[in-house]
C-alpha cells in the first residue's frame, strides 16, 4: 500500500494551484460556461476510471471543485499528487 504524504512534501510536491485540506488536496476550477465545466469533470472522471483512483468532484455553476485522498492508505499519497498534475493538464 502507498505510504501516505507528509505535510511539508504534499506542500513541496503538490502543483501550485492545489491546496492541503486535512487528508485532502483541493482545486477548484473556474468556469465562464456551466458546461464547460461539466465537460471538464467528465475529463476528470475519464482519468480517474483510467487510474482506479477516483476524486470527489464537485460541479457548480460556474466552478468545479476536484478533491483527491487515498482512501485505503488514510491520506494524500504520490498518486493524487500524480492525478491532480493530470487534472491540471486537462484544463
Ligand atoms: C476499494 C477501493 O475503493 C478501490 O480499490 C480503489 C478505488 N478508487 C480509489 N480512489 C481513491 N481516491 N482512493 C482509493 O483508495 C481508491 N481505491
Amino acid at each position: 500500500m502507498a505510504e501516505t504524504l507528509a505535510d511539508e512534501e504534499i506542500s513541496e510536491n503538490a502543483p501550485a494551484e492545489w491546496q492541503q485540506d486535512g487528508d485532502e488536496i483541493v482545486r477548484v476550477y473556474e468556469f465562464e460556461e456551466y458546461l464547460d465545466g461539466v465537460a471538464f469533470a467528465t475529463d476528470v472522471a475519464e482519468i480517474a476510471d483510467e487510474e482506479f483512483h477516483h476524486p470527489e468532484i464537485q460541479v457548480r455553476f460556474d466552478e468545479v471543485e476536484v478533491r483527491l485522498t487515498s482512501h485505503e492508505a488514510g491520506g494524500v499519497t504520490d498518486q493524487d499528487i500524480e492525478m491532480a498534475g493530470r487534472f491540471d493538464d486537462v484544463r
